[in-house]
């Protein structure tokens, strides 16, 4: 089955702990953190020591994975390891082959998952060199940098041609979609090939979690 994780950028920021609760016990598989450093995309989330104190909030068991949307993510990587989250995910636009492949290599050598995430105006061929290195591929569909924006069904069809590329190659990457995701179009994103969707308004903001979830399940 498809799996829903929430994006805390959607959470109340004063009650983070408790948020990041709400979300497992609401029916989230894993929960998504967003970083944002101001050079990368036009925002400022939140850095490696609020993710530690969320790991410290919902405990040793529960999957994690953070978005790097910034702008070294071979410096920085390491400390979002000790924080504690499962999987780090960078962007496939912010260097040559020999740079993305070394932080890829790099992050899984530190013991977590890696992803590789696209923004929606990148086309599908720049990923081509390292599907084979990843376990998780993460398809933009609205420009990164802020919630509660529109979802870009333009990107599905890198979603189909990534998903046809898995099956030809017994490749085993997750493919991830985030931005715009809700009750009304996460069957076309599974539809496409989806594994896992991100959704933040549609879940932190929903009148009830729980039943926003479900929905999309
Ligand atoms: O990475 C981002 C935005 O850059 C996303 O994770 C959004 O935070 C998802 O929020 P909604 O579009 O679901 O509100």
């Amino acid at each position: 089955m498809t799996m829903i994780a929430p994006s805390l950028l959607a959470a109340d920021f004063s009650r983070i702990g408790e948020e990041a609760r709400r979300a497992f016990e609401a029916g989230a598989d894993w929960l998504h953190l967003d970083i944002m450093d101001g050079h990368f995309v036009d925002n400022i989330s939140f850095g490696p020591e609020i993710c530690a104190a969320v790991r410290k909030a919902v405990g040793p068991d529960r999957f994690l994975d953070a978005h790097l949307m910034i702008e070294r993510p071979d410096h920085y990587f390491g400390r979002f390891v000790k924080a504690g989250v499962n999987l780090i995910c960078f962007h496939v636009e912010l260097g040559d082959e020999y740079y993305i492949r070394n932080t890829l290599k790099r992050i899984r050598r530190a013991g977590v998952k890696n992803g590789l995430a696209v923004n929606p105006a990148t086309p599908f061929e720049t990923l081509l060199p390292f599907l084979g290195e990843i376990d998780l591929l993460l398809v933009m569909s609205v420009v990164p940098g802020f919630g509660g924006q529109s979802f870009m069904p333009s990107v599905l069809d890198k979603v189909v041609k990534a998903a046809e590329w898995r099956a030809d190659h017994q490749a085993s990457f997750l493919i991830q979609m985030d931005g715009g995701i809700g009750k009304n179009n996460a069957d076309q994103c599974a539809l496409a090939g989806a594994d896992v969707l991100v959704a933040g308004s549609s879940t932190f903001k929903a009148a009830d979690m729980a039943q926003a979830i479900a929905e999309m399940k």
